[in-house]
């Protein structure tokens, strides 16, 4: 069986992109979503071990000293990783594998996996961005606008990938995830 691809999904804070990763996790179960690790405190409403692996500081700094970590960056005052042995055991298994990082992971996973499709997730405008992320209403005013000025960077760098998806509509993303994952939409 041939390897799959890795597929990274990045774009800019508040743009959909876990919304597209719930709503592959429940329409496409066959496409394994890697659980990154993080020190961000959970939301309300996320799960230890699902949405992320909660870790302290003194944790991460561990997993990252001791290279258990694919990619890593600190993204508006946390830090989050993608832990590599599961991701590189799915791959070899041949299961369609999707990471859902930031810019700056996705420039790493650009050096260490060439071979990896790296997917940006455009917004249909920066006001629908802005709006996004401010009702979405989990994070102060002073955290929102520092994850809007990252927001004008990521965007800044699309052409840095493979191809664009503008998220207008979930399911419509969805459908073209799976089918650049090389499933069947359904
Ligand atoms: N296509 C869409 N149309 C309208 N609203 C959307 C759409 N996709 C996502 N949203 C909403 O936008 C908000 C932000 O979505 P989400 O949390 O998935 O963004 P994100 O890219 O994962 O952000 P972050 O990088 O900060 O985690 C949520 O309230 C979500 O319901
Ligand atoms: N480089 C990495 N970035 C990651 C990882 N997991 C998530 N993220 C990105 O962080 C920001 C903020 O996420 P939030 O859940 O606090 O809103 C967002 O862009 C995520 O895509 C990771 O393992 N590595």
């Amino acid at each position: 069986m041939p390897r799959p691809r890795l597929t990274v999904l990045s774009g800019p804070s508040g743009v959909g992109k876990s919304t597209v990763v719930a709503e592959l996790r429940r329409s496409h179960p066959e496409v394994w979503l890697s659980v990154s690790v993080t020190t961000r405190k959970p939301r309300p409403g996320e799960r230890h071990g699902v949405e992320y692996f909660f870790a302290g500081n003194d944790e991460f700094d561990e997993l990252v000293a001791s290279g258990e970590l694919l990619e890593w960056a600190e993204f508006a005052g946390n830090r989050y990783g993608t832990p590599r042995r599961p991701v590189l055991e799915k791959l070899e298994a041949g299961v369609p594998t999707l990471l859902e990082i930031d810019l700056q992971g996705a420039r790493q996973v650009r050096t260490t996996m060439p071979d990896a499709l790296l997917v940006f997730l455009a917004p249909p405008s920066w006001e629908e961005l802005e709006r996004r992320l401010r009702g979405r209403g989990t994070e102060p005013p002073e955290v929102i606008a520092r994850r809007l000025d990252a927001g004008r960077i990521e965007l800044a760098a699309e052409k840095e990938f493979d191809l664009t998806i503008v998220n207008t509509s979930v399911k419509d993303v969805c459908h073209r995830l799976i089918t650049l994952l090389g499933n069947s939409p359904s």
